[in-house]
């Protein structure tokens, strides 16, 4: 599968959410990472057709989607930021209803329901209607509706919302094993959900593709760059102030700060080895603000 962005651009008033956006995507799992309103969504609901750009292409295989009309929609599956359910449904009524309308045939439908909902651990739940479900259970649903027609190219806007630290590893083991042979698109600013099983990272900032590389290239990239200074109470503000520090920890009366800085930092500041969350703080992190 291969899917080709080209040069997309979307204005709200005089600003731009998106702007000539353009990249290439094979088989593989690609993390969509950036700040707040960098365009995430925008660029997800343009792909997936809720919304349209000013300006641009996407190509599926070198067709254009708009002329895929519904074919496109049988390819792709799609869990949005905010999804929105049938709280009056129960789970397996939503995902058979959801079958439906996927025009996914009864026999196989039901017995994809089953499977995904064992693997995301909700086979317990499937008779409790989706209103009485916690948070993290809803977005395991919405997780396995995305994943009912076996898609082609999956769309995940932030799915790991509302999930605890087993589900996350769960939901990282699932993505990794369904990505073979697919598109996965994964919208997050969670870095370690994107740092573990992304092949490729899209960073997007502003509207605008800053890079696209693999996670191991974009934290060779920061190398040098990473140091561990120690402060006390006496130097930490001073500190906060002028360096860009990705992490703090007390220890007693030490305080170990890590930092982002082309230079070394301090006379005591010690080079240590970078990681996606220095990266991301590197492109798009500003100085302690507080
Ligand atoms: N309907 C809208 N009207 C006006 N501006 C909008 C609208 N939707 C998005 N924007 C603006 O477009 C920019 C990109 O927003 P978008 O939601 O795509 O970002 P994001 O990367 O998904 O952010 P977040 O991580 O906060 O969800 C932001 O500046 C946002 O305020």
């Amino acid at each position: 599968m291969k899917v080709t962005f080209s040069e997309i651009s979307k204005k709200y008033k005089d600003k731009y959410a998106l702007q000539d956006f353009s990249a290439q995507l094979d088989n593989g799992i690609y993390g969509l990472l950036g700040n707040n309103g960098a365009g995430k969504t925008t660029l997800i609901n343009i792909f997936v057709g809720i919304l349209k750009s000013d300006k641009g292409q996407i190509l599926v295989e070198g067709v254009d989607v708009r002329n895929l009309g519904v074919h496109f929609l049988s390819l792709i599956g799609y869990l949005p930021q905010s999804p929105h359910f049938y709280k009056n449904f129960t789970v397996i009524d939503f995902l058979n209803y959801m079958c439906v309308l996927k025009a996914i045939p009864k026999w196989h439908g039901e017995r994809r329901v089953k499977e995904l909902l064992s693997i995301v651990n909700l086979s317990a739940v499937a008779g409790k209607k989706i209103s009485s479900l916690s948070g993290g259970m809803r977005q395991r649903v919405g997780i396995v509706q995305a994943m009912l027609n076996d898609p082609a190219i999956l769309i995940l806007d932030e799915p790991t919302v509302g999930l605890d630290p087993q589900e996350r590893i769960r939901f990282r083991n699932l993505i990794t094993k369904f990505s073979e042979n697919r598109i996965v698109l994964l919208a997050s600013h969670i870095v370690s959900d994107i740092e573990f099983i992304a092949n490729q990272v899209i960073l997007l900032k502003d509207g605008r593709l800053l890079k696209q590389d693999t996670p191991q290239a974009l934290v060779e990239g920061l190398a040098g760059k990473v140091w561990t200074v120690t402060a006390t109470d006496a130097t930490l503000d001073e500190q906060l102030h002028r360096l860009k520090i990705s992490n703090m920890l007390r220890e007693r009366e030490e305080i170990y700060l890590r930092v982002i800085s082309e230079g070394k930092p301090h006379v005591n500041a010690v080079k240590v080895q970078a990681n996606l969350e220095d990266v991301f703080l590197f492109y798009f992190g500003e100085r302690e603000q507080w």
